[in-house]
């Protein structure tokens, strides 16, 4: 088993992190105060385990209410620009070395920003922490995913917005949201609108719902990658566990390498799976389907990447080699370039892992 400093001491890649899901809580509470915004409890350190218990309370829907209180506090330039940057910081002092953090701009115009102002804020908070951690010594490289709320009606528009700046820190697409009653397949104009022009997408899938979404996120929508996919194990049969059997879609998920954004704190909260040790993860990376670790919001979750894996190297018995594993998967199925990816498995990820094998030896 590695310790949570062994962890932090290695090169990580985030895929799955939302920008609203990852505020330190010290700074909601100082925003709240400043803007008038009422939140529940006001000590910053009660205010961490109030976010916990709220979303830990079983079920995706209520998970979400949480995030009214932190959507409240990122509503100027300001706000946003200091979010984005302690977000960077935060994450590169974890040792996260590359991150593509989503948020939803629909959800930040209550005071008067615009879809390409609240981005222009986000891209300068993410400039301001990439100098920042590099300044201590940090090296991270940090793009958004711009989400769409699967209940609203935006998804077209905001997919314009990540298409117009693709070359301006943008890397890709998102919707997220209660699974329950929106399918993805309300948003097909959005993510035909996509393919038409060579852009990527993620969708939130398989989650608190089922099969059926995910094979709707992939087969109708064509998504990229899984945000979650946790549900695909429904579709592999393990009643004799030597032999597990994959169905149609697990088959054609794993053999088309599609990317499993999974993130194990959080569906413990949501109810998607029952502890840490019962989470899918390790069967399907046993499998070897494409899995790649996230934590979703860090927040709510009270947490990090390198909590996360040092929780799945306790469940699991998980070691550096695993964590290399799920690392090179990551930057593999990241939203960059393909030369900028290869770049970043051989210059920061693979040397991060080699040095450290070396040092214990
Ligand atoms: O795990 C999740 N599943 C679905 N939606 C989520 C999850 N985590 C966060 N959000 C939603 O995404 C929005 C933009 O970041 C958040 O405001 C929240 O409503
Ligand atoms: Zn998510």
């Amino acid at each position: 088993m590695l310790t949570l400093e062994e962890i932090r001491g290695v090169p990580k890649v985030l895929l799955h992190d939302h920008l609203d899901g990852g505020v330190r809580p010290q700074t909601v509470a100082e925003i709240a105060e400043r803007i008038g915004h009422r939140l529940p409890v006001e000590d910053p350190d009660d205010l961490g385990r109030w976010f916990a218990d709220a979303a830990g309370s079983g079920t995706l829907v209520r998970y979400l209410e949480t995030f009214e209180h932190t959507v409240a506090v990122m509503q100027t330039t300001e706000d946003l620009v200091r979010v984005a940057r302690e977000c960077v910081v935060d994450l590169a002092g974890d040792g996260v070395v590359y991150a593509e953090v989503r948020w939803a701009p629909e959800q930040h115009l209550t005071a008067g920003l615009t879809l390409t102002g609240a981005v222009d804020a986000v891209r300068e908070g993410f400039a301001q922490g990439t100098a920042e951690a590099q300044r201590a010594g940090r090296t991270i490289v940090a793009r958004q995913i711009l989400t769409a709320m699967r209940h609203q009606a935006r998804s077209l528009e905001i997919a314009e917005l990540a298409v117009a700046y693709r070359d301006s820190g943008v890397v890709g697409f998102d919707i997220a949201g209660a699974e329950a009653g929106y399918p993805p397949t309300r948003h097909l104009d959005a993510f035909e609108y996509l393919h038409r022009e060579n852009a990527h997408f993620t969708i939130h899938a398989g989650e608190a719902f089922g099969l059926p979404s995910i094979w709707q996120a992939i087969q109708w929508c064509g998504a990229d990658r899984l945000g979650h996919g946790v549900r695909i194990i429904d579709d592999v049969d393990t009643s004799d566990p030597s032999a597990p059997r994959l169905g149609r879609l697990a088959a054609y998920v794993r053999d088309k390498r599609i990317p499993l954004e999974l993130c194990p704190s959080s569906n413990v909260q949501t109810g998607a799976a029952a502890s840490i040790a019962e989470h899918p993860v390790g069967t399907l990376a046993d499998l070897g389907f494409r899995v790649t670790v996230n934590t979703d919001n860090r927040l709510m979750s009270q947490t990090s990447m390198s909590r996360e894996m040092a929780l799945l190297s306790e469940a699991f018995g998980y070691g550096l080699d695993d964590l290399r594993w799920f690392s090179v998967n990551a930057m593999k199925s990241a939203f960059l370039p393909f030369d900028e990816r290869l770049a970043m498995i051989q210059d920061v990820v693979k040397p991060g892992y080699d040095t450290r094998s070396l040092d214990t030896l």
